[in-house]
């Protein structure tokens, strides 16, 4: 695991896990050309969810990329993944670079506004193994985001700015959740780029 404390990059967390927050990685220009580049680019979806038994189409859009076209298994619907656009490879590329992860895959979420998020859960889908490193690249509008603790329901919160990269590692999704919580205070669109390493790969 990667320690980044000494680059004067702060873990948010106080104990079970590491999320360090790198600030903005792009300048404003170039964060403002690769939103506009995903959002024409990318084959956006909406999820369908089950809640309380009713089939229900989000508005929250959402797209997988990666390095082949492996399944993936999302709110129950099995879908491929599509291959990665020039944009992410070179978004993959500079998270490597500042991080030195790789990964081989990336979720992509548009929220069109702030009255859409992302309500608590952590990342722990079992493709992922054990103690999975996520990178987080947000593009457009500021959301505020929060982690809180499983058991003693400590929260830190913490404002993603555009072209802003959050890590989170270690024991990060076994003693936290996260979410995006919904604001009437935000009228644009956020687009957020989940860079993450897929072990089992499924085709
Ligand atoms: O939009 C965000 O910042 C969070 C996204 C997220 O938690 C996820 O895709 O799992
Ligand atoms: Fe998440």
């Amino acid at each position: 695991m990667k320690n980044f404390q000494n680059t004067g990059v702060r873990n948010l967390l106080p104990e079970g896990g590491e999320a360090f927050y790198f600030g903005k990685i792009l300048e404003e220009k170039e964060a403002d050309d690769f939103f506009k580049q995903l959002y024409d680019k990318v084959e956006w979806t909406q999820d369908e969810v089950i809640i309380f038994g009713k089939r229900i189409v989000t508005k929250r859009e959402t797209a997988w990329y990666g390095a082949t076209d492996f399944d993936y298994t999302y709110s129950k619907i099995t879908r491929k993944a599509r291959l990665w656009l020039p944009e992410l490879v070179s978004l993959r590329d500079l998270v490597k670079d500042i991080t030195g992860y790789e990964f081989n895959s990336c979720l992509l979420n548009l929220y069109h506004s702030g009255e859409e998020g992302m309500s608590w859960h952590s990342d722990a889908e079992a493709e992922l193994g054990k103690d999975p490193v996520i990178a987080s690249l947000s593009l457009g509008a500021e959301r505020k985001f929060v982690l809180k603790n499983k058991i003693s329901k400590e929260k830190v919160s913490v404002v993603l700015e555009p072209g802003s990269l959050l890590l989170m590692q270690g024991e990060t999704q076994k003693n936290w959740l996260h979410s995006l919580p919904k604001t009437k205070k935000v009228h644009e669109p956020r687009i957020n780029l989940t860079f993450r390493e897929i072990k089992k790969i499924r085709k």
